[in-house]
């Protein structure tokens, strides 16, 4: 599928790095370096614009190996940019670790997945029905 993109960025457009690849790496686009306390969080810049279609969302994920090494992760994770967003698509760092976390211009930061979504129209009811899970939850399964 084709999305309407603004590169406002110094870097490349975003891209799947392997051939079956869900997410596209998304870089930081910062003049200059942001240092991440331990705590604290940044909202960080892309440079980049979408225009989803109708029906569709983008999820930005965390990267695995930031979370691994150096405990960075996304805070609002996944964040949903709305098919009706026009802003600039940016990414909320929270630094878990207990160092200071530099990022630098063009680093990856986190990945995006676009993905389809319904729209729900609500239908009021006074029932739902029965099923064996009922409203069991919260591991109550194995509890013998
Ligand atoms: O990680 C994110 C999350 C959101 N957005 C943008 C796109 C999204 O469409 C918009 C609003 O996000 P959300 O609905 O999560 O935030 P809100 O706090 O509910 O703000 P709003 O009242 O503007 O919807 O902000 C980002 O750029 N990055
Ligand atoms: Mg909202």
């Amino acid at each position: 599928m084709q999305i309407k993109i603004i590169n406002k960025s110094t870097h490349q457009l975003p891209a799947y790095e392997t051939a079956h690849a869900a997410g596209m790496d998304l870089r930081a686009n910062i003049e200059e370096q942001i240092i991440i306390k331990p705590l604290q969080r940044f909202l960080i810049p892309t440079g980049l614009f979408i225009e989803l279609p109708i029906g569709y969302e983008a999820q930005i994920r965390p990267r695995s190996g930031l979370a691994y090494k150096h405990g960075v992760t996304v805070l609002n994770s996944p964040g949903t940019i709305d098919a009706d967003y026009r802003g600039e698509l940016k990414v909320l760092l929270v630094n878990l670790s207990d160092t200071e976390f530099v990022v630098n211009n063009g680093e990856r930061i986190a990945q995006m997945v676009v993905a389809k979504h319904e729209t729900v129209v609500w239908e009021s009811t006074e029932e739902l029905s029965n099923t064996d899970r009922g409203a069991g939850g919260y591991g109550h399964t194995g509890k013998g």
